[in-house]
């Protein structure tokens, strides 16, 4: 199968020591691939790296979704990135970086405002909106360049049960749209209802890599196994 997206001995480090990595993997799927692992693992770090945010050792492949193919890619952060704006002019804000005029990069906004549900008055300001919203806004914000990657770090960190699911109807329906999912998350339930591949790291490396309800029935990796069971691993 084709991979959309290879690394090739992938490692960050900073003051001398290595954050994370070195890590191979291939991603071939057409789902969603979650990053999983316990605190400090380094999900995020490897997020980043692949996107671009982090000084990084090794090789990244683009395959047909990535950049390779021209498309470019798109990173939600973990609490969303906030500026002094409407909620409308924050998610038209990377078409007006493109250089879109104001009444079109609104308008495509409001495509996308509606594709993720958001209900909240556009013309707000953007602190006054729960933090599920927020994160809706940001995802509203990522797909208006129509992304061929989007890598969000624990989506649905802090929020309630009824915007976790929201988020999941979203990301279900991002992936089906086409756009390759590559995420993190600490909650194992939510990684089984999502992960087409799973990457399971420890300590900075990558323990196992599997197939969604393969992985989670029968991992292989003593670490991940012990994650799947509850235990904590330090
Ligand atoms: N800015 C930083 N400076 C130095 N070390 C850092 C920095 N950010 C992260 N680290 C270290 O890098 C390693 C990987 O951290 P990372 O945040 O990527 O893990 P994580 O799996 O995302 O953790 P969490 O689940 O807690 O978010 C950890 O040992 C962490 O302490």
């Amino acid at each position: 199968m084709v991979s959309w997206l290879s690394a090739e001995g992938l490692s960050v480090r900073r003051g001398g020591r290595t954050l994370m990595g070195p890590v191979s993997f291939d991603l071939t799927g057409d789902g969603i691939a979650v990053v999983m692992g316990p605190n400090g693992a380094g999900k995020t770090t490897l997020l980043r790296a692949l996107h671009g945010l982090e000084r990084r050792r090794g090789d990244v492949r683009w395959g047909d979704a990535g950049l390779a193919a021209g498309r470019n890619q798109a990173f939600v952060f973990q609490s969303p990135v906030l500026m002094r704006r409407t909620v409308l002019d924050c998610i038209a804000f990377p078409l007006r970086l493109d250089g879109v005029a104001r009444a079109e990069a609104r308008a495509r906004a409001e495509v996308q405002a509606t594709r993720v549900g958001l209900r909240v008055d556009l013309g707000g300001a953007v602190e006054d909106i729960s933090g599920g919203e927020k994160q809706k806004m940001a995802m509203a914000r990522a797909l208006i360049r129509d992304p061929g990657i989007m890598f969000l770090d624990e989506p649905c960190a802090n929020l309630d049960g009824r915007s976790t699911c929201e988020i999941e109807d979203i990301l279900t329906q991002i992936r089906d749209s086409g756009t390759r999912i590559m995420m993190s998350t600490h909650d194992i339930g939510q990684a089984r209802r999502l992960a087409g591949e799973v990457l399971f790291l420890h300590q900075g490396k990558l323990e196992e890599q599997g197939i969604g309800d393969t992985f989670f029935d029968a991992p292989k990796s003593k670490a991940a196994t012990a994650y799947l069971r509850g235990d904590i691993l330090l």
